[in-house]
C-alpha cells in the first residue's frame, strides 16, 4: 500500500488514500488530497489492516478489487466525516457488507434518507435557454478571475443566449427534451425499492443542480419528511469539480445557512466508479453489445467521457481524469478475467468554448482509429449513468455518422446503466455501506459547526483539490509570434475582455448592441 493518510483534527477532511491499482497501464494515480501524517490506527483499521486481511482470506484478485472499491467507497464517504465518528470504524468495516442495523441504528427511531444529485435537464425547448442559464451561472462552470466575479451572470445570459439555438437543435432531435428527470426519478423508486428489500427502508430524493427538481426543493421535502439521516450520493461515477464538486458546494451553502440541516446527520459518497458492483455491471452490458457484432473479438471497445477543460485537472487538481483512467482499467480488467481482450480507446467529447479539453477529443480518435484500419467500434458512454442529450444525439448520431465516413463498417454502442438492477443493488450497498458513518453533527454555537461538522469537511475537501478556487492560472503566459496556441490564446482573451466591457455598458448605459438587436431585456 502507497497510502498515506491525514491525521484527522476535528476540523479537517479525511484524506482519500491513493489505492494502488490494478491496472496494467496505469502510471500513478494523482492523490486529490493532501499526502500528511496518518493516524497509524486508523490507516490500519480502515485500509492496511483491512486489505490483508481479506487477502489473506480470500486470495482471489477479483476479490481483492472488490475490496479496494469497498475500501474506497467507505473511505470517500469517512472523509467527510467529524472525528468523533471514527471511533466506530474498525469493528464496523471488518464485517459483511450488510452492516447489522441494530448497532448502527440505521433505522429505528430515525428516519433516513438518500439524496441523489444529478445535473437536471430541459424537459421542454423553451427550458432550453433558461437551463443553460443556470449551469453557465455556475462559477463552477464558468471560471471567471475574481475581479469578473460580478460579471458571471450577465456572462451567463449572454452565452446561454447565444448557445440556446444550437442547444435547441439538439433536444429537438432527441424528443424535444431531456430525459434525464424521468430516469433519474425511476432509478430513485428503484433504489428505494432495493433498499427496502436489503432491510433499511429510506426514502430516495432527487435533488438536480441545473432544472427541476432543484436541489433546494429536494431540501425542502427532506424537511417536510423529517429525515434525521441522509446520505448524499451524486450520481456521477468519477468525481469532478464541475459535477459532484458543484452539487457539493451548493449543497454546503444551503447547508450552513438552515438550523434543521445543521442538526441533521449525513454522510456524502462523492465518487464510486471503483465499486465491483458498478464494474461488473458496465462489463455485463458491454459483453451483451460485443457479441450483437459478427466477429465481436475484432471490436475496438471505445470509451467515451464527457470532457472537462484542461485546466480544471491540471491547475486546479480535478481527479476526474485520474478517475476515469482508472475506472476504465478496471472495466478492462473484468473483461479480461471473463476472457475477453479487446483492443480499447478512452477518448473525451462534448467539449464547450474556446479553451483547451482533455484530450484526446472524441472526435479527432474515430477519424485516427478509422485511419488505422479499425472496422468495427464500440462506444461505451463511461461519465454518466443515464441515457441523455450526449448519449442520444452527439454519440448516436454525430459520432456514429463520423465513424461511418471515416471508413469504420461496424457501429455499436453501450446502452447507459439506467435502472440496471446490479446496478442499483449496488448503488443500495454503497448506501448501506456508508450508513455506519453517517456524522454525528455540532449544534451549539458557530464555531462548534466549524469545526465538527462535516459541512466544513466538504468545504475543505473542495478546498483540498480546488485550492485556487475560480482563478485558475493563465494556461500560456508567454506570447509567441505567428499563428500559435499563445496568440489564440491571448486573441480569445482580447475578445472575451471586449464581450466584457460590451457587456458593463450595456448594463450600465442601458444602449448597445444588444439594445440594437431588441435583446435588452436579457439583463432585467
Ligand atoms: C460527468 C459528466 C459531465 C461533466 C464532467 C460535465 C462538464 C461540463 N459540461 C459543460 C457544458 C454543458 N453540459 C451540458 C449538458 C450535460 N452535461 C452533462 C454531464 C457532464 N458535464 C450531461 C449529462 C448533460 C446533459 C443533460 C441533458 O439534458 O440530457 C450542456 C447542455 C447541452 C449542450 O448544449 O450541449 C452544456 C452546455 C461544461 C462547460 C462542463 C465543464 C466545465
Ligand atoms: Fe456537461
Amino acid at each position: 500500500m502507497n497510502a498515506q493518510i491525514q491525521a484527522p483534527s476535528s476540523s479537517s477532511t479525511f484524506p482519500l488514500p491513493s489505492l494502488s491499482s490494478t491496472s496494467r497501464h496505469r502510471s500513478k494515480i494523482r492523490l486529490p488530497f493532501p499526502r500528511e501524517v496518518c493516524s497509524t490506527q486508523w490507516m490500519c483499521c480502515c485500509f492496511g489492516g483491512r486489505m490483508e486481511t481479506f487477502q489473506n482470506s480470500n486470495p482471489s484478485k477479483n476479490l481483492i478489487v472488490g475490496m479496494h472499491s469497498l475500501g474506497r467507497s467507505v473511505a470517500q464517504s469517512l472523509f467527510l466525516q467529524p472525528i468523533r465518528s471514527y471511533s466506530t470504524l474498525p469493528g464496523v468495516l471488518l464485517t459483511s457488507k450488510t452492516p447489522d442495523l441494530s448497532t448502527t441504528s440505521a433505522v429505528g427511531d430515525e428516519k433516513v434518507g438518500v439524496l441523489l444529485l444529478n445535473l437536471g435537464g430541459p424537459e421542454t425547448l423553451e427550458d432550453v435557454q433558461p437551463f443553460l442559464f443556470n449551469l453557465f451561472a455556475d462559477p463552477d462552470i464558468i471560471r471567471l478571475p475574481r475581479l469578473f466575479w460580478f460579471l458571471q451572470k450577465p456572462l451567463a445570459k449572454f452565452v446561454s443566449v447565444l448557445r440556446a439555438p444550437k442547444s435547441k437543435e439538439g433536444y429537438a432531435s432527441i424528443g424535444g427534451g431531456s430525459p434525464l428527470r424521468q430516469i433519474t426519478d425511476a432509478q430513485a423508486e428503484e433504489l428505494k425499492k432495493a433498499l427496502c428489500a436489503k432491510n433499511v427502508p429510506a426514502e430516495v430524493y432527487v435533488g438536480m443542480r441545473y432544472w427541476h427538481p432543484f436541489t433546494e426543493e429536494a431540501i425542502e421535502q427532506i424537511k417536510r419528511d423529517g429525515i434525521t439521516k441522509l446520505v448524499v450520493l451524486p450520481l456521477y461515477p468519477q468525481f469532478s469539480i464541475s459535477t459532484s464538486g458543484s452539487s457539493l458546494r451548493l449543497l454546503e451553502s444551503i447547508f450552513r445557512e438552515d438550523e434543521y440541516l445543521v442538526n441533521m446527520q449525513h454522510t456524502v459518497i462523492p465518487s464510486w466508479y471503483q465499486r465491483e458492483g458498478y464494474i461488473k455491471a458496465m462489463v455485463d452490458l458491454i459483453e451483451k453489445e460485443l457479441n450483437k457484432f459478427d466477429r465481436p473479438e475484432e471490436v475496438m471497445i471505445f470509451f467515451s467521457a464527457h470532457g472537462v477543460p484542461l485546466a480544471y485537472v491540471e491547475e486546479a487538481g480535478d481527479p476526474y481524469k485520474a478517475e476515469m483512467e482508472e475506472c476504465v482499467d478496471l472495466i478492462m480488467e473484468e473483461l479480461e478475467r471473463r476472457g475477453t481482450s479487446n483492443g480499447f480507446t478512452l477518448a473525451y467529447q462534448s467539449r464547450v468554448g474556446p479553451v483547451e479539453w482533455l484530450k484526446p477529443y472524441t472526435d479527432d480518435t474515430i477519424i485516427q482509429l478509422g485511419q488505422k484500419g479499425v472496422k468495427s467500434l464500440l462506444a461505451v458512454p463511461i461519465s454518466f449513468v443515464s441515457e441523455h442529450i450526449e448519449t442520444l444525439e452527439e454519440i448516436d448520431v454525430e459520432y456514429k455518422e463520423l465513424a461511418l465516413k471515416s471508413g469504420i463498417e461496424n457501429w455499436g454502442r453501450v446502452p447507459a446503466l439506467g435502472c440496471e438492477p446490479t446496478f442499483i443493488s449496488d448503488l443500495a450497498d454503497a448506501v448501506i455501506e456508508s450508513l455506519p458513518y453517517v456524522g454525528a453533527m455540532a449544534v451549539s454555537n458557530l464555531e462548534a459547526r466549524q469545526s465538527l461538522v462535516p459541512l466544513g469537511s466538504i468545504e475543505e475537501l473542495l478546498a483540498t483539490y480546488d485550492s485556487q478556487r475560480r482563478e485558475l492560472p493563465p494556461p500560456v503566459t508567454v506570447w509567441e509570434w505567428g499563428w500559435t496556441k499563445s496568440a489564440e490564446t491571448w486573441n480569445g482573451r482580447a475578445a472575451m475582455l471586449a464581450v466584457l466591457v460590451l457587456l458593463v455598458l450595456e448594463v450600465t448605459t442601458g444602449r448597445g448592441f444588444l439594445n440594437q438587436w431588441g435583446i435588452s431585456p436579457l439583463f432585467r
